[in-house]
């Protein structure tokens, strides 16, 4: 199913953007993603047309989204719903757990294996395997045991990356909060997401909600929307915005 154009309505509709594969392509690195030049203005202006109805809900710290995305500062979930700043610019950190220990356990792994890449977040630590995926069981294993010996965390599986994060909150949780909040309150929520970390969030917003989720690229999942490919997201959403022109 795809989601026509004018079905999507700035205002009454809430806008969550999930940020790696979704806002921008994939990289080889975490650190090497590279921003379309207009997403700024788009995002800007889509912001402004919701009333402020549009947050972005990510793995990635509330901080590196910011930087990233500068000069907006949109209201955003951070670390999959440990961390979360709200419409009038309050950050709200989930007390979460120290990644110390876990680090400990992993550093070891990744010093053997220059592919590996450990990132340490506030209440989480990713394992990337991007550049050694023949190393995926390894990763997965090494992380399985980890979590299984330091009290707190869960396992999520990603794209290329295995991460242990504090069992607090997830997007799903993110979302939920923000929708009990102005502006986004009595909206209907619309989520887009590329991962299975999305899936919590597509299930609230469906399930919860009243609204919808819009997959991009492949792969099982609960939204009930999909789109090829971040350009695919881009072009929807400068529809979108051409169809607002056209009507005013
Ligand atoms: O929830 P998201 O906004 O999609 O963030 C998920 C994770 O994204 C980043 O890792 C992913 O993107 C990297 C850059 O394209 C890529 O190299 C890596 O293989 C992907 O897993 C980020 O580094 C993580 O912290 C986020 O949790």
């Amino acid at each position: 199913m795809s989601l026509q154009i004018h079905e999507y309505d700035f205002a009454a509709d809430a806008l969550f953007l999930d940020f790696d594969g979704t806002l921008v392509n994939l990289a080889p690195e975490p650190d090497s993603v590279v921003p379309a030049p207009d997403l700024i203005e788009m995002l800007q202006r889509l912001q402004e047309l919701s009333h402020g109805a549009l947050a972005v809900v990510s793995g990635r710290p509330v901080v590196q989204l910011d930087h990233y995305l500068a000069p907006l500062h949109l209201p955003a979930a951070g670390v999959h719903g440990l961390e979360r700043r709200d419409a009038s610019g309050r950050l709200i950190q989930l007390s979460a757990p120290d990644t110390a220990r876990l680090m400990e356990r992993l550093a070891p792994l990744v010093a053997r294996h220059p592919g590996l890449l450990l990132e340490p977040k506030r209440g989480a630590l990713a394992l990337h395997y991007r550049k050694a995926p023949h190393l995926e069981e390894t990763c997965i294993e090494a992380m399985n045991h980890a979590v299984s010996r330091v009290p707190g965390f869960t396992v999520l599986r990603g794209k290329m990356v295995v991460e242990a994060k504090a069992a607090l909150a997830d997007k799903g949780d993110a979302i939920a909060s923000f929708m009990r909040e102005a502006p986004f309150a009595g909206r209907r929520p619309v989520f887009v997401g590329d991962d299975v970390t999305d899936e919590a969030g597509f299930d609230w917003v469906q399930s919860h909600g009243g609204g919808f989720g819009i997959k991009i690229g492949e792969g099982p999942s609960k939204a009930n929307m999909r789109l090829d490919n971040p350009a695919a997201l881009h072009q929807w959403l400068e529809q979108a915005l051409k169809a607002v022109d056209r009507r005013s």
